[in-house]
């Protein structure tokens, strides 16, 4: 049998996976022998049954006959719990590990999962699990049957004639030369069929995201074409795999044909001879299904045991990834400073792409209730710089944040690191539940009335009440009935819920009018009184009021003050605050 070392060890960790529902496994087990020992005794009790009625009356094998009924039912009972232990065992397993894999993708880092296209995630969950479904009920089973039956079958035989067996099964070791020539490479082809097909998923995942972009810049035919190709690719793996299933097809046939007719000529011609009952003939030719089956089946539970393996490998990759660990990130109960960077820097390293040095040397000391903007051009490092303080990237340096109050012991460390922080991401993400809930998620045990104190304090109180069933209004996907400025200000309610000392936002007004923004800004200053604030933003008319302005570029700090102390320097903030006001009073003049 053509199974390699890594087959084998994959094998092994399913099996060990599989271990935890040994109950149902065990189960499975001792209906196989019951089901094979029903056989045996029904081979047994036929032979005697047919010979013995050949010299006396029918009649006189009633009491045989009852026990052949008897056995029967005992072997139609293990079938059936052999089924659907199988079926239970089968489906508990697939249920643990879906649900490992779950937890695991929610538990991994946002930079680990950007290595994954998220339609190839989707696919582990869905054809690589099925796959899995299908080798747990069916080919697993089989396999733990197939041997018992085996052993035991081609003991018997051997009892009845030796000699007759060994004829018999000579084309066995063919059949399983050739299985294995067949198999062979199976499971990285069915890797590979998964692993295109998955990336299709990416394309298709992608497509939806970026719909409207699709539309506007007529993308139909080059993300047909990059779907295609992907699944073209996938196609050719399958129709490979295809290819090998369908040789086995004339390969059991033979398994399957030849002992038989070895079987009946020869011991056809021993039975003519007086050799051999007829009895004797008869069961012999019933029971080698037992040892012909196991055989002829085989090339179909490797091939399923090797698409599986294919399968597990994919999740096992998922699964083996390392959970998101932010102890790189130091949590002190100091009371000051709130944050302090030092020479902190970070690297990002696609797979696949280039080392990007997006941050390096950033030195930062933010005290308690401080306001503070973060500013710079585009591609300066802002967005990164809130990302490696959310702990979502990697990097080097220090960061440490001063806890304001004890959070519980129970809770894992890094859990205690992000439950001082509210964030803004620059995309706003609204689940599909009602807009009370989507605050909610906040403080999960807010009061309605704290919740809609925080969308009054969003300015976003009075548009939820104007919708139709006002704040139980269920939102669309990712909330696609609301404006993006809306969805911004629910965004923002539900960070000011959150009962945390620091608050980051990315670009909070990006999508808002510039009432609403003024509005919004004041909003975060007066809400944000007791809280450390860092904000980044394009929109420079928020400096003014914050205590300190960063400027960023190419990833480093520049100027680092007071909006006057930058102002008067006349430097990099200078230049971008005067080109900011040129080109917002270039837009008014436009529009007047
Ligand atoms: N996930 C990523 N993988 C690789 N490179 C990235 C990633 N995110 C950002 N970068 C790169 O890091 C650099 C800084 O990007 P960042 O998004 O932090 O800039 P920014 O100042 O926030 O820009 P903007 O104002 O346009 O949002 C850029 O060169 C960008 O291309």
């Amino acid at each position: 049998m053509d199974i390699s070392r890594s087959d084998l060890k994959l094998l092994i960790r399913l099996l060990k996976d599989a271990f935890v529902f040994r109950g149902l496994l065990l189960g499975v087990i001792v209906a196989a022998f019951g089901t094979v020992a029903a056989g045996v005794a029904e081979t047994y009790l036929l032979k005697t049954i047919i010979d013995e009625s050949a010299d006396q009356q029918l009649g006189s094998q009633v009491g045989n006959i009852m026990l052949l009924l008897a056995v029967l039912a005992v072997g139609a009972t293990a079938t059936y719990y052999r089924f659907k232990l199988a079926g239970y065992f089968s489906g508990s397993f697939v249920h643990r590990l879906n649900q490992r894999l779950f937890r695991k993708v929610t538990r991994m880092s946002i930079s680990a999962l950007e290595n994954y296209d998220a339609g190839d995630v989707v696919a582990r969950f869905s054809s690589d699990i099925r796959k899995i479904n299908t080798f747990a009920e069916v080919s697993l089973p089989l396999l733990i049957l197939h041997p018992i039956m085996f052993v035991m079958g081609a003991a018997y035989l051997a009892v009845l004639d030796a000699q007759l067996l060994m004829l018999s099964i000579i084309p066995i070791p063919v059949g399983f030369f050739l299985i294995m020539l067949m198999t062979r490479s199976m499971s990285q082809l069915s890797m590979n069929t998964q692993t295109y097909f998955g990336r299709g998923f990416g394309v298709l995942a992608e497509m939806l995201a970026g719909f409207a972009t699709m539309k506007v810049f007529h993308l139909r035919g080059y993300l047909y074409q990059d779907f295609k190709k992907q699944m073209d690719t996938g196609l050719s793996s399958q129709l490979k795999l295809v290819d090998r299933y369908a040789w086995m097809g004339p390969v059991q046939v033979m398994i399957r044909l030849v002992p038989s007719i070895v079987c009946l000529i020869v011991g056809g011609g021993r039975a003519l001879a007086g050799d051999f009952s007829l009895g004797e003939l008869i069961a012999f030719f019933y029971l080698l299904n037992f040892v012909i089956d196991p055989v002829a089946q085989m090339p179909t539970h490797i091939a399923g045991c090797k698409d599986a393996l294919g399968a597990s490998k994919r999740i096992f990759h998922l699964l083996d990834e390392a959970d998101e660990k932010l102890d790189h990130l130091t949590l002190s109960h100091l009371e000051r400073p709130q944050l302090q960077l030092d020479k902190v820097g970070l690297v990002y390293q696609p797979e696949n792409n280039q080392a990007v040095q997006a941050l390096q040397d950033i030195n930062l000391i933010i005290e308690p209730g401080e306001k503070v903007a973060i500013v710079g051009e585009s591609g300066s490092g802002k967005s990164s710089l809130l990302k490696v303080l959310a702990g979502f990237y990697l990097h080097t340096g220090e960061i440490s944040l001063a806890a304001d109050r004890m959070f519980d012991e129970r809770e894992p460390e890094d859990d205690g690191y992000r439950r001082q922080l509210s964030v803004v991401n620059q995309e706003t993400f609204l689940f599909p539940i009602s807009i009370m809930e989507n605050i909610r998620l906040a403080k999960p045990d807010a009061t309605e009335s704290e919740v809609i104190a925080a969308a009054q304090k969003a300015y976003a109180d009075s548009f939820i009440r104007e919708q139709a069933q006002g704040y139980e209004t269920i939102l669309g996907e990712n909330g696609v009935s609301l404006s993006y400025g809306q969805k911004q200000r629910i965004s923002l309610a539900r960070a000011f819920l959150k009962p945390a000392p620091v608050l980051m936002m990315d670009e909070p007004t990006a999508s808002l009018d510039q009432t609403s923004e003024s509005l919004v800004e004041q909003a975060i200053l007066r809400e944000a009184d007791e809280r450390t604030v860092i904000v980044i933003t394009h929109k420079l008319a928020i400096t003014s009021m914050m205590d300190r302005v960063v400027v960023l570029d190419q990833g480093r700090v520049i100027e680092n003050g007071t909006y006057s102390e930058l102002m008067n320097r006349k430097g990099h903030f200078y230049r971008l605050h005067q080109a900011y006001y040129d080109h917002a009073a270039n837009e008014e003049l436009s529009h007047a």
